[in-house]
């Protein structure tokens, strides 16, 4: 792993859907092995700065910016996936919706060419085979190769998505809300292989559950009014005093065991 690499380069980036830019002045750096989450009320930008990272929104050209990711400028949209891999419960939905005939190998196996599928003009060598039951193994879903989309739980379902990313070995993983619609258990069963590939890749995790920043999580950034509000080491940013602040409510925010929980709001 290379420390000096920065996955993430952005200064001065504004980023507007219509004429008012929902974003303003972003300035964010983040380092090849660092783990970050976000955290910021509902639409105060959370996804649009993904969308940004993730080359599906462009920067305002009105305002000089940098904007870098992995040391670069400019990325295909195909090389930019192998790098990194974004989670987003949208990529859930629609192979719920267009890929429910798929098994789970075969939503893995589709990571190498972005594609909802595996068709006949695809080649795949035994390395690539290989892999795709390396990655089931490491996800701990193997014994599920061969059930289908629609026979799956919605944790097997995004264990199989992060699979289709992992496929490449990226160096990075944003991972947008990824506990929506798993229970209790498959929420902890689930954050505990997000922990395992923080080992190997940076993870970038928007959430809005405390107790989902999990220790290897250093490093956070609040959005508040259509910027980064604050940034830093975890345990200099979440203080009470700050989330009220982003949450415009009182908060007391309590923190055990490097866990952090609301102990009371009003
Ligand atoms: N396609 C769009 N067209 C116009 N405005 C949009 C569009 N998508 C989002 N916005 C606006 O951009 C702002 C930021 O929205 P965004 O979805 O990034 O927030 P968020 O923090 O991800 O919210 P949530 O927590 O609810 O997912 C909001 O004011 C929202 O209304």
């Amino acid at each position: 792993m290379n420390e000096n690499l920065k996955i993430i380069d952005f200064e001065n980036i504004y980023v507007s859907y219509e004429i008012t830019p929902v974003l303003e002045n972003i300035n964010l750096t983040i380092n090849q092995g660092e783990h970050w989450a976000i955290l910021g009320q509902n639409g105060s930008g959370k996804s649009t700065l993904i969308k940004l990272i993730s080359n599906d929104l462009y920067p305002n050209t009105k305002y000089k910016f940098r904007k870098n990711l992995f040391g670069k400028e400019r990325w295909s949209i195909f090389e930019l996936k192998k790098n990194l891999g974004i989670i987003t419960n949208d990529l859930h939905n629609y192979f719920e919706k267009h890929g429910n005939f798929l098994t789970a190998y075969e939503v893995v196996l589709s990571g190498y060419y972005s594609s909802i599928g595996i068709f006949k003009h695809q080649d795949f060598t035994n390395e690539q085979h290989e892999r795709a039951l390396e990655v089931l193994e490491f996800l701990e879903i193997l014994e599920i190769k061969d059930k289908r989309v629609h026979q799956m739980s919605t944790g097997q379902l995004r264990r199989c998505v992060i699979g289709r990313a992992l496929i490449h070995k990226p160096k990075a993983f944003i991972l947008d809300e990824p506990t929506t619609g798993l229970d209790i258990k498959a929420q902890v069963s689930f954050l505990n292989i997000i922990r395992k590939l923080s080992k190997n890749s940076s993870i970038i995790i928007v959430t809005h559950h405390f107790e989902e920043i999990f220790p290897e999580i250093d490093n956070i950034a609040l959005m508040y009014n259509k910027t980064i509000y604050k940034k830093g080491k975890k345990a200099d940013i979440l203080t009470s005093e700050n989330i009220s602040k982003i949450f415009d409510s009182k908060i007391t925010l309590a923190n055990e065991n490097n866990r952090y929980y609301v102990k009371s709001i009003n």
